[in-house]
């Protein structure tokens, strides 16, 4: 049976269209080939560029796909208006929005805008959800601002690579102290931002580390850009001297034990009350309201091994480890507007070091936790400020060396790695910042002990 032609169709039209579309076809074929093979040579050879161009436009089609299938598996919707009818249950469930996604170097930031009802923690418990739904390396969210939160998409992990190098910056020696002195710039977040410990945004701050986590390279990193600026360092290291020993030089003061701590910090307290009197004859409540000539320099009082100062062994011990851990404590509390700093550094913090290290941490705002052996470390580290960061601090594992979850900014914690600062470094810019060691007031020089 021959097929019925349909009228106005003939099969030679078809045939001619077909044929007229084959050059067409060929084009965007070639076309399809040359953006494939560029994209293949630039995800080899040019990454960053790849991700602009490629990259991220693939994770947007991701997200635009699943928003809202993730949002009804997690939970991260709200219930819409009940209809007029006294019967109907409910409207149907309320998107949140995704606004302003941007490229970002490694990744993509945007704002996630939730509804009355919602709060920040669904979306920040949901981080791993989005980051699966969306086939990269992680999610992190944060509070923004009311009804938002902030969202950073990590395409890939960019603390695997070789961590950087540092730039030093020498500042004459009579240089007067600035705020920003206090920054020193230790490695690299997660977000592509330099990791600064600022000391200026936080006066104050507490780094864990186990054995051969990073600990001493993360110090050396920071002392080797403070030792370069006007700021006394003072060291505590009840081990003898065997971290911060080779600091010595740039040091205005070292107490190598507990005894020696507790005279060290008792000095540094009066100092601090010399400061703050200071302070009261100018009517000023801050060194850096002081005029110029007066200001005194800023003092960052390095302690390395924290236990060693709360752990005694005997009686004949205690007398001096509770008077060191008093003016530790005060100190921290006095000292933001006096310029005087504490950076406390240990392999472990935990309940059995006495109430006393409650109370010192409630003062350290700036938080570091590197790989650690207990989960009890990774609590009173971050636990207290960033719940959400304890286990994210505990799947650091021993050979990510220097990587870390720090404080990022008001707005919470961000994971990052320190630069490889070898020890030849240090002695060199020990060495060639030596002559910069200010002496402190009733705190003999260069070394007390
Ligand atoms: N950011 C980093 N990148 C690569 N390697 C690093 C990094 N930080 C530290 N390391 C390496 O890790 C090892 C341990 O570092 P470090 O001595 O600083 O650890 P630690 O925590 O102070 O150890 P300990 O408590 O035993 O003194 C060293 O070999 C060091 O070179």
């Amino acid at each position: 049976m021959t097929p019925t032609p349909v009228p106005g169709l003939r099969l030679d039209h078809l045939a001619d269209l077909g044929r007229s579309l084959i050059p067409y076809a060929i084009l965007a074929g070639c076309l399809l080939a040359v953006w494939t093979i560029a994209g293949v040579l630039l995800a080899w050879k040019a990454p960053r560029v790849w991700w602009y161009l490629y990259g991220f436009w693939f994770l947007r089609l991701r997200m635009a796909r699943s928003w809202k299938r993730l949002c009804l598996n997690a939970n991260l919707t709200a219930a819409g208006q009940p209809h007029r009818s006294r019967y109907a249950a409910g409207g149907p469930p309320i998107m949140p929005l995704l606004l302003r996604v941007r490229p970002r170097r490694n990744g993509a930031t945007g704002l996630i805008s939730f509804n009355a009802g919602q709060v920040p923690e669904q979306f920040i418990e949901a981080a791993d959800a989005m980051a699966h739904a969306w086939r990269v390396h992680a999610v992190r969210v944060a509070g923004s601002g009311r009804g938002r939160v902030k969202m950073t998409v990590l395409h890939d992990d960019p603390l695997r690579g070789t961590p950087g190098k540092l730039r030093t910056l020498l500042k004459e020696p009579d240089a007067a102290p600035a705020v920003e002195d206090l920054v020193a710039t230790v490695g690299t977040r997660e977000d592509g931002e330099p990791w600064a410990i600022d000391l200026g945004m936080f006066p104050h701050w507490l780094i864990t580390g186990a054995t051969q986590s990073g600990k001493s390279t993360l110090i050396n990193a920071a002392v080797s850009q403070w030792a370069s600026r006007p700021l006394a360092l003072v060291g505590i290291d009840c081990k003898g001297g065997m971290e911060l020993g080779p600091h010595a030089p740039r040091l205005s003061a070292l107490a190598t034990d507990r005894h020696q701590a507790a005279i060290l910090l008792e000095r540094l307290r009066d100092e601090a009350t010399r400061r703050m009197q200071l302070c009261r004859r100018h009517g000023q409540r801050s060194i850096w309201s002081l005029p110029r000539s007066v200001r005194p320099v800023p003092v960052i009082v390095i302690v390395d091994e924290l236990a060693e100062l709360y752990l005694v062994a005997s009686r004949a011990e205690k007398d001096a480890a509770l008077s060191a851990t008093a003016n530790l404590l005060r100190l921290a509390q006095l000292g933001a507007t006096l310029g005087m700093h504490v950076v406390v550094a240990g392999q472990r913090v935990g309940s059995d070091f006495g109430n006393g290290v409650t109370a010192l941490r409630a003062q350290l705002g700036g938080r570091i936790c590197l790989a650690v052996n207990d989960k009890e470390t990774a609590v009173m580290t971050l636990g207290d400020l960033y719940p959400d960061a304890v286990e994210a601090a505990q799947h650091i594992g021993p050979h990510e060396k220097g990587v870390a979850i720090t404080t990022a900014d008001a707005f919470g914690w961000v994971r990052a790695r320190s630069i490889k600062f070898p020890n030849e470094a240090l002695d060199a810019a020990i060495e060639a910042t030596a002559h910069l060691t200010p002496s402190l007031p009733g705190i003999d020089h260069p070394v007390l002990f």
